[in-house]
């Protein structure tokens, strides 16, 4: 359905986007992960022809939607990162506004509201001021105008940022519904790892304008077989223990917080031994000792060296 051919886009100084390539098949929702200014932005605003490419193409459908814009953009609905909303108009105001927009009138534009209202589940507030709402609501009024025109592929662009809990676990099963209950193909863009566990079967990760990984998640999981994450729950943190892991020439990363220290060493090396020998000599007190399935997380900070949200 979507095909990203070698796609570049390059400023001054900066490649945002360097030569990546995608696909998605319909039916799929596939994650596009990346810490900010990864180039994901970039990458949506080219797929959906609003910015040009310096090099590269799109395919949606099988055409070139460098070609043929207009009437690519009218199958693909994209839901950006900034609300796009007029706050003095309330919320079914605006549906039915960008509705005559897509040249829905009628009938047909009150049958669309109220469905939208409904899947959005606004339909109590319909006829609130926008300038009333909260963050989460306007997020969720702000996807629901991308769907008033039945796309087939949906690009949510960081739909979570910033809202309550409840508005994010509303946009959640929102998204997911419209992938099991409509068949439609999403690209769904976050930094929130669990929420692209949560939605996605298959998975690009992207960062400084490259995809460094791509594949479903335990394929990505995989990456790290060759390695074993391990987590040491103490009485209390000790830092000489962090010192005396350091030191260890198996330990390739070591993260600590609160009274867990986290260590990554090669599958083949058994150092359990050696974490209950360091810790009586440096007087630690263990909880637990234990190896952690890898999360997708633990493979963001493999591949970067560093965490998704730094
Ligand atoms: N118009 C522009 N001119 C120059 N540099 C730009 C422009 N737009 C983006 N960039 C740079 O390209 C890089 C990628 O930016 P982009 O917004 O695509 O990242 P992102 O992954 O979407 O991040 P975020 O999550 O913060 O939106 C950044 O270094 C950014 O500063």
């Amino acid at each position: 359905m979507l095909e990203v051919v070698e796609l570049s886009k390059h400023y001054k100084k900066t490649k945002a986007v360097d030569n990546i390539n995608m696909y998605l098949e319909k039916g799929e929702t596939v994650g596009l992960l990346g810490p900010n200014g990864a180039g994901k932005s970039t990458a949506i605003s080219m797929i959906s022809s609003l910015i040009a490419p310096t090099h590269g193409d799109v395919r949606l459908f099988n055409q070139s939607i460098l070609k043929k814009p207009g009437e690519l953009r009218s199958r693909l609905g994209v839901v950006p990162q900034e609300i796009a909303l007029y706050n003095d108009l309330s919320a079914k105001e605006n549906l039915e506004f960008f509705g005559r927009i897509h040249r829905l009138s009628g009938s047909q534009l009150k049958k669309k509201t109220e469905e939208i209202l409904h899947q959005i589940g606004l339909e109590d507030r319909k006829k609130d001021l926008v300038k009333h709402f909260s963050g989460g609501m306007k997020r969720r009024l702000n996807i629901g105008v991308a769907l008033l025109h039945d796309p087939e592929l949906i690009i949510m662009d960081e739909p979570t940022v910033g809202i309550d809990p409840q508005s994010r676990n509303h946009i959640l099963e929102t998204v997911k519904r419209l992938n099991e209950e409509r068949d439609m193909t999403i690209l769904y863009t976050s930094h929130y790892m669990e929420e692209v566990e949560y939605l996605c079967n298959r998975i690009y990760i992207m960062d400084k304008g490259n995809i460094i990984a791509s594949g479903t998640k335990d394929e990505i999981k995989k990456i790290l077989s060759a390695e074993n994450t391990i987590e040491i729950k103490l009485e209390k943190m000790n830092k000489a223990l962090i010192s005396r892991l350091r030191e260890d020439p198996s330990v390739a990363h070591i993260t600590f917080e609160d009274k867990s220290i986290t260590i990554v060493v090669p599958r083949e090396v058994n150092l359990f031994h050696k974490i209950f020998q360091y810790a009586e000599e440096t007087d630690a007190k263990p909880l637990s000792v234990e190896i952690k399935t890898p999360s997708l997380e633990d493979v963001f900070l493999h591949l970067t060296g560093r965490a998704l949200r730094d």
